[in-house]
């Protein structure tokens, strides 16, 4: 059986405002998602039984709450395929660290299995269908950085500059509904009027509550900050820094080690799944 192996790269939020909340209790967001060149890895082989198998578990996660086991059921749905997959993870992105790994291998899978089954859904379909898996799966689908606005699902392709980030992984778990429902979040800031985003704001309005509530992650920014400007990705708990060149963010990131776990990465604004996938075409 012919397997495919495609990766699942992480996003950074380079700037996250929130303008309100809806009557559903999700928030109003403008947010700027660029991706990384750093990923999970997904192999995917066909069944004929119909069958879903993830070979790979991950600590805490179920079989069948895992966001890989989830998609390829929807897209089974939503495709009338009566293939199923043999699936195996290699997880390499910290897991709830707002780089969006499980939203990822969500659109990784959908984007795989619809090449391997031969589906032939569109990627308008595929997106729709990742939005009910997650605020951020659509655009992993899409595979470009975009300016997003709605719960994340309006998105507008954009161009930041791409930079090399050193990203520090606080070793804490920082729950994305306990930010979002937390009372002192700013929940009012204005709607911006500008594409591309005009440089001043780049802040994340989640910052100052996930940096109060976790002494981890201050002190991550307040390193870091010394030798760059450090900001949080989504709800955290990874912060980032931008440098012109992999040799600096290395360098920063050597000098950072004895007490802080982290990686670098390329920015990039086309997705490597993207990138893998053209290769195939
Ligand atoms: C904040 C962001 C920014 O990119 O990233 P992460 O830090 O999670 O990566 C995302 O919007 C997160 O997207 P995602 O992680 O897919 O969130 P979901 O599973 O849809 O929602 C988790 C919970 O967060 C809250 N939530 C999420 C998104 C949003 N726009 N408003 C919300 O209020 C809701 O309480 C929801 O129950
Ligand atoms: N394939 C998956 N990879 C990672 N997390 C997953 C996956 N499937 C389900 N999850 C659940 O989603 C939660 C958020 O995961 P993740 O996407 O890594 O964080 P974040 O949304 O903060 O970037 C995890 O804590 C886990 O419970």
């Amino acid at each position: 059986m012919p397997r495919l192996t495609l990766p699942a790269p992480a996003k950074l939020n380079l700037m996250l405002h929130i303008l309100g909340r809806r009557a559903d209790g999700y928030h109003e967001l403008e947010t700027l998602f660029q991706f990384l060149d750093y990923a999970d890895e997904l192999t995917f082989a066909a069944r004929d039984d119909g069958q879903i198998c993830l070979h790979s578990e991950i600590e805490n996660v179920p079989h069948e709450s895992n966001l890989i086991v989830k998609a390829a059921r929807k897209l089974q749905a939503l495709s009338g395929s009566k293939q199923g997959a043999d699936i195996w993870l290699k997880k390499v992105l910290p897991m709830g660290g707002g780089i969006g790994g499980g939203s990822s291998d969500a659109a990784t899978t959908l984007l795989g299995l619809n090449h391997l089954w031969q589906t032939a859904c569109s990627e308008d379909q595929l997106a729709e269908l990742g939005l009910s898996l997650g605020a951020d799966v659509p655009v992993f689908v899409r595979g470009h950085a975009a300016f997003a606005e709605g719960v994340g699902e309006i998105l507008t392709p954009a161009n930041p500059e791409e930079p090399w980030y050193v990203v520090l992984v606080p070793q804490v778990f920082v729950s994305t509904a306990e930010i979002f429902s937390h009372p002192e979040l700013t929940r009012n800031s204005l709607p911006l009027k500008m594409r591309p985003v005009p440089k001043g704001n780049s802040r994340n309005d989640c910052q100052p509550v996930v940096e109060r509530s976790y002494p981890e992650v201050r002190n991550s920014l307040n390193l870091l900050s010394k030798f760059t400007e450090a900001r949080l990705t989504g709800t955290g708990s990874c912060v980032f820094g931008a440098f012109p060149s992999k040799a600096e963010a290395v360098k920063v990131l050597a000098l950072l080690a004895e007490t802080q776990t982290g990686f670098v990465a390329k920015g990039s604004n086309v997705s490597m799944l993207h990138r893998t996938l053209q290769g195939l075409h």
